[in-house]
C-alpha cells in the first residue's frame, strides 16, 4: 500500500542547538534504514520550507502509524498522511 506522507517540522526555538542536531542525526539514520528496506520509498525536500514530501510503501495503516511515530523528530512534526490508488490513466500500475 502506498501512501504520500506530508512531514512539516517544527523544533521549537528553545530547543539547545546540540539536542536538536542529535535528534536530527537520530532521524537521518532511521529514515535511511526504512529507504533501504524500500518502505520509504520517495523522500522530497520542499523547497523553501522545513518539510518533505514522501511515498511510503507499507503493508497496512498500522504499519505506516508505527513507523512515524517512531520517528525521533515525530514530537517536533505536523502530519498528513494521503492513501493512494493506481490512477487509470497511469502506464505504471503498482
Ligand atoms: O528534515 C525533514 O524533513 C525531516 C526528516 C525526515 C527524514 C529525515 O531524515 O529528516
Amino acid at each position: 500500500m502506498l501512501y504520500m506522507v506530508e512531514m512539516v517540522v517544527k523544533i521549537p526555538h528553545t530547543m539547545p542547538a546540540e539536542v536538536a542536531a542529535e535528534i536530527k542525526a537520530r532521524e537521518k539514520a532511521y529514515s535511511q534504514q526504512l529507504q533501504k528496506e524500500g518502505k520509504w520509498r520517495h523522500l522530497w525536500r520542499v523547497v523553501g520550507e522545513y518539510s518533505n514530501v514522501s511515498i511510503f510503501d507499507v503493508a497496512s495503516n498500522d504499519e505506516l502509524h508505527t513507523m512515524l511515530n517512531n520517528l525521533p523528530l515525530f514530537p517536533y512534526m505536523e502530519i498528513k498522511v494521503k492513501p493512494l490508488a493506481n490512477h487509470p490513466s497511469s502506464i505504471v500500475q503498482e
